[in-house]
């Protein structure tokens, strides 16, 4: 006897993770048993009188559970959830489903619970405007969104109807309600939203096999193997819903099936799936190539942690057939990599320091300039950065003639003078000892990569995530590691998240992103309630965008919900972090695991502070170090607010947030007004970045005077 083809829904999976060890046993036997023999009388198959949808069934996994199917064949089930026996019956009885005339995947809902929201926040009692009055029946067929929704959907008065019935509907629908609420034209959702999901063979209602094999039907549902152990892992460590369904504009950018002709970039707000989409950018690229085949991908990011963690998440997306075809690396060991590589470079011997060494060898420069000297270490750095390194300056001719655009301190030929000869000292001073800084290696790297013919560059594509950080050097060097032409680079970054002091101009780098910059605004991570106040807190900030253009917010909005961020000031320090206890012990009473809470400081002083604080109160706490990742097993995660760029939690609690902007990370105004500014943004994206890590709750805390950031969103 053929074998019944069965397939579960992610709400199924949803619903199994909840039950208790014995019962998922159970689910697991019941599912095998469905897909062997369907008419078995121990599933004891039924369809529930009075239902909407006749085609719904209910079968018996023990005495107290029935699971609610979609039976669109007399050997086809498509499993919706695992209820106790009443609630499964009631269910059952309010679902409806049907062949999405767009997109050509099997979609359902419960007409029951949409009613309800519409019950609870009392859009069904009172008349008024509703938000799809100037939307026909035709416009929302065209759109995708299923008939028997529509009624509904013309009752929906309030935001509040609004964002629950676009949780409780078909995604695709979901998302196509929220553009249309957001003012969004029809034209614009249909080739922004619905266009990239749309069925490319003819869609036949009646052809249940095709149906079942369409991607937008694989999104939602997976299909059932005869393997127990196989099935067990699917159900409890199922796909992340960011592997399986894009937002059709994530979709629409990192599959896009024209190649991009040059490198193309892609912006967004904090938690707009940028990651995501390069990461399955990656995968659609390295889909082209054969195992084995030549040159690899290059995804490169900031720091270290978060080149480990690209790596286990492209591990995740595409196993080791994917990463076989790509080299993670961050960007200071791509670096290093191009100088390891050149035999003849005496810079592939060099110690390479971090910004701490580099600053105490300026400190020795400055203590043995003439009497006098009227430059500072803070401004040195800066020239030496953000003037030599950035525009590959070599010689005093050089310097003499290079811009020194975004300096706010002018300086006379005289001065010049004197400040190149500093600036040699300090590197004749670094050449013998043979070390050198980071942005430095990067200059010396790019060098080496542009004497490379096309045959010598190393990688086929290269993915940028958090561009926002790189230096000049560093895209000098990433252009010359790829040789140009379509599909050469990828790049995301939001420059609202901009913590370092590193400005470009892609263009003039050599990296011409004109007409291929795109812009994602659906935050896939944070409620609407924290993205609220971070936003207020970020105000009217307006950072280039690295390429000459201003950056923007515009359109950026959360669909998910949940409860006020938490503000307080305390007397002391100590009584701030007896709170903290607190607080983390509620959180995790609350549900919430220790190591999905985290704890962001300025300085690590207080971050060591706060771990202590923890442990003495009985919490698992550990502080995450320079470089590494938060290791779950430790409790608590706890680090400064830099470590926090590219990460997220369920809960977060920042510390201290009186010292932000920290004093000492900004040069003052009087020594020169742009470098102040942009410090005093640093720190402005510093406290955003950390806001926008949390998922569900936040709270943010000072002894004495708050962040003056916080002005807007306290008030
Ligand atoms: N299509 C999607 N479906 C479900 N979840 C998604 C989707 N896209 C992104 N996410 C989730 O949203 C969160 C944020 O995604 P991601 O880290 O890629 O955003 P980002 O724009 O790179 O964020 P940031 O700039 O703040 O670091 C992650 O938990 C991710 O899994």
């Amino acid at each position: 006897m053929a074998k019944a083809n069965v397939l579960f829904a992610d709400s199924f999976e949803k619903a199994y993770q909840h039950l208790d060890a014995t019962i998922q046993r159970r689910v697991i036997d019941f599912m095998l048993k469905l897909r062997k023999d369907p008419d078995s009388n121990g599933l004891n198959l039924k369809q529930p009188h009075g239902a909407k949808d006749k085609r719904v069934w209910t079968a018996r996994v023990n005495d107290n559970f029935r699971a609610v199917l979609l039976r669109p064949t007399s050997d086809t089930f498509y499993l919706a959830t695992i209820k106790p026996h009443d609630d499964a019956y009631d269910y059952a009885a309010q679902i409806v489903w049907d062949v999405n005339k767009v997109t050509g995947g099997l979609d359902f809902y419960n007409l029951g619970e949409i009613q309800e929201i519409l019950v609870r926040t009392g859009d069904s009692e009172v008349a008024g405007v509703g938000f799809f009055d100037a939307i026909s029946d035709a416009d929302f067929a065209h759109l995708a969104v299923g008939a028997s929704l529509v009624p509904v959907l013309r009752e929906i008065r309030s935001e509040d109807a609004l964002l629950g019935i676009a949780e409780s509907i078909p995604k695709l629908a979901g998302q196509v309600i929220l553009a249309l609420a957001d003012g969004k034209s029809v034209n614009d959702v249909w080739s922004e939203i619905v266009a990239g999901s749309a069925a490319e063979d003819e869609i036949d209602p009646d052809d249940l096999d095709a149906v079942a094999e369409r991607p937008a039907t694989r999104e939602t549902f997976a299909v059932v193997t005869d393997d127990s152990e196989e099935l067990e892992r699917m159900l409890l460590k199922p796909m992340s819903e960011w592997r399986v369904y894009l937002h059709p504009e994530q979709r629409k950018l990192a599959y896009r099936a024209k190649p991009y002709n040059g490198p193309a970039r892609v912006s967004g707000g904090p938690g707009t799936g940028k990651t995501v989409v390069a990461l399955h950018r990656v995968k659609a690229l390295a889909d082209r190539y054969p195992p084995g085949a030549g040159k690899k991908i290059l995804l490169t990011t900031y720091t270290n942690a978060l080149s480990e963690l690209l790596g286990r998440l492209l591990d995740d997306l595409g196993g080791p057939e994917l990463t076989a075809k790509v080299e993670v690396l961050n960007i200071d060991k791509v670096v290093r990599e191009v100088l390891r590589g050149d035999a003849e470079s005496e810079w592939s011997r060099v110690e390479v320091l971090g910004d701490a060494g580099i600053a105490s060898r300026w400190d020795d420069v400055v203590a043995s300039a003439t009497p006098g000297n009227p430059f500072d270490k803070l401004f040195l750095v800066g020239e030496w950065e953000q003037v030599i390194l950035a525009q590959n300056v070599r010689t005093r001719d050089e310097y003499f003639a290079a811009r020194r655009a975004g300096r706010g301190r002018r300086i006379n030929r005289a001065e010049r003078d004197q400040v190149w000869k500093l600036i040699q000292e300090f590197e004749r001073r670094l050449d013998r000892d043979k070390a050198m800084g980071f942005k430095q290696a990067a200059a010396r790297a790019s060098d080496i990569a542009a004497t490379w013919s096309d045959a010598e560059r190393p990688y086929r594509h290269v993915v940028v995530d958090e561009a926002q950080d790189l230096h000049a050097a560093h895209w000098t060097l990433l252009r010359a590691l790829v040789p140009s032409g379509p599909d050469d680079m990828f790049i995301v970054g939001d420059a609202f998240q901009r913590i370092y002091d590193n400005r470009v101009t892609l263009g003039k780098l050599g990296v011409d992103i004109r007409g291929r910059s795109s812009c994602l605004t659906l935050n896939y991570r944070t409620t609407r309630q924290i993205l609220r106040d971070a936003l207020k807190m970020i105000g009217e900030q307006v950072p280039d965008d690295l390429d000459g253009g201003s950056a923007t917010l515009k359109g950026y909005r959360s669909v998910l919900r949940g409860g006020k961020p938490v503000m307080a000031g305390f007397p002391s320090s100590a009584a701030e972090l007896t709170a903290l206890s607190a607080r983390v012990r509620a959180w995790n009473k609350a549900g919430i695991a220790l190591d999905e809470i985290a704890v962001f400081a300025r300085t690590s002083a207080t971050a060591s502070d706060a771990v202590g604080v923890l442990k003495g109160a009985g919490i698992a706490a550990s502080l995450v170090k320079s470089g590494t990742t938060p290791k779950p097993e430790s409790g608590v995660q706890v680090m400064t607010m830099h470590r926090a760029k590219g990460l997220e939690f369920r809960a977060v609690a920042i510390v201290d947030a009186g010292c932000v902007p920290l004093g000492v990370a900004v040069t003052p105004e009087t020594v020169d007004h742009l470098d102040h500014q942009r410090g005093i943004q640093r720190e402005r994206s510093l406290l955003f970045v950390s806001l926008t890590r949390a998922r569900e709750a936040l709270s943010i805390t000072w002894s004495g005077q708050p962040s003056p950031f916080l002005a807007d969103v306290i008030s």
